[in-house]
């Protein structure tokens, strides 16, 4: 079969791929239809021909091992959540070589990513769309935690919503649920062996986003469950205020100061911070902030008290997002 990558001159039908999946499926896509693109890949829409069902390919060269650690990942996501019957994660369908240059995975087919529906919203999302985004987050991140792994790359692209409902075949709509994607760069913080906790280690790497990583994560130090933690209270800031105070030194991408902005995350007080918003979000933050790298966060805690920010306001539990009326 001949490989033709989106970068590559499109003759014919050459951008049509197939992904031959065995008894997991035949999947057929079209390299015109890239629905995504990220450091490592690109994802395209595209049907097992078997079910019928539209999927999504992530499609990678062959020397990066990403997607082959993402897929080990998914996988043991996958487990526990047929265990506990848990929501918001794609199901994966196969993981394959595309011929000899490319790695391609079949998974569920979502809807929007929150930085998209944020985009269509303008830039701002409503107290109660960030109150309901945060308690399904912190529930996604505590499935993940439960499983050993923590994200270590959150962001507003790597959430993303359901798919409303399918008819071929009938699929009940997810538009309410978020899912948490892209876990390439998640990690088990307990080792698999000894099971014990990893240690904290200052030599670790810079991973994640710059605009939503943690403080300690500029430093190269170990991530734990407190980052996750961490970068998603950032993602709610920044859902909230359509802004946060550090991008000033990410805005042009030649001239950006990491260690500022690294600075700032670690120095700003919690009062400026937050400064606006109500008392809750500075009680995540410092929660957060005080946390140890081996600690468990009590998430129960955390979603009680957005929860009863949200009773207080007298937000209807309808699931009624600022995008509903947008999405498709
Ligand atoms: N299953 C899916 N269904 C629909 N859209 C998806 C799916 N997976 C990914 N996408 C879209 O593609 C984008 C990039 O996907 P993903 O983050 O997995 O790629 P990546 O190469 O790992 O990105 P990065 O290098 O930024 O981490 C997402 O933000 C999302 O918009």
């Amino acid at each position: 079969m001949k490989i033709n990558f989106p970068n590559e001159i499109a003759k014919n039908n050459d951008h049509i791929l197939t992904l031959n999946g065995g008894l997991e499926g035949k999947f057929v896509f079209n390299t015109n239809d890239c629905i995504g693109k990220g450091n490592y890949g690109k994802i395209f829409t595209g049907r097992d021909m078997y079910t019928y069902e539209e999927v999504a390919i992530k499609m990678e060269h062959i020397t990066s091992m990403e997607l082959f650690k993402e897929h080990r990942n998914y996988r043991i996501i996958g487990t526990g959540q047929r265990f506990h019957n848990v929501h918001g994660f794609p199901t994966i369908y196969y993981l394959g070589n595309l011929g000899l240059k490319y790695t391609a995975m079949a998974m569920e087919l979502l809807g929007p990513s929150l930085n998209e529906l944020f985009i269509r919203c303008g830039c701002i999302f409503s107290l109660k769309t960030v109150l309901m985004i945060a308690d399904q987050m912190i529930t996604r991140i505590e499935f993940m935690h439960d499983c050993k792994l923590v994200h270590r790359d959150l962001k507003p692209e790597n959430l993303a919503i359901g798919r409303t409902q399918q008819t071929l075949p009938y699929k009940e709509s997810m538009e309410n649920t978020i899912y948490l994607i892209d876990l390439g760069m998640a990690k088990e913080y307990v080792d698999p062996v000894s099971g014990m906790h990893i240690p904290f280690s200052r030599q670790a790497g810079v991973f994640g986003t710059y605009q939503f990583m943690s403080a300690n994560s500029h430093e190269n130090i170990e991530q734990s469950r407190k980052d996750d933690l961490e970068v998603l209270g950032y993602i709610l800031l920044f859902f909230v205020n359509g802004t946060l105070p550090w991008i000033k030194y990410l805005e042009n991408e030649n001239s950006m100061d990491l260690d500022k902005c690294g600075e700032m995350k670690r120095t700003i007080s919690i009062k400026n911070l937050c400064d606006g918003l109500p008392e809750e979000f500075a009680i995540y933050f410092d929660y957060v902030r005080k946390m140890d790298f081996f600690e468990e966060p009590d998430y129960e805690r955390l979603r009680l008290m957005f929860y009863t920010l949200y009773k207080q306001n007298e937000f209807p539990e309808d699931h009624i997002f600022d995008w509903s009326a947008e999405a498709d």
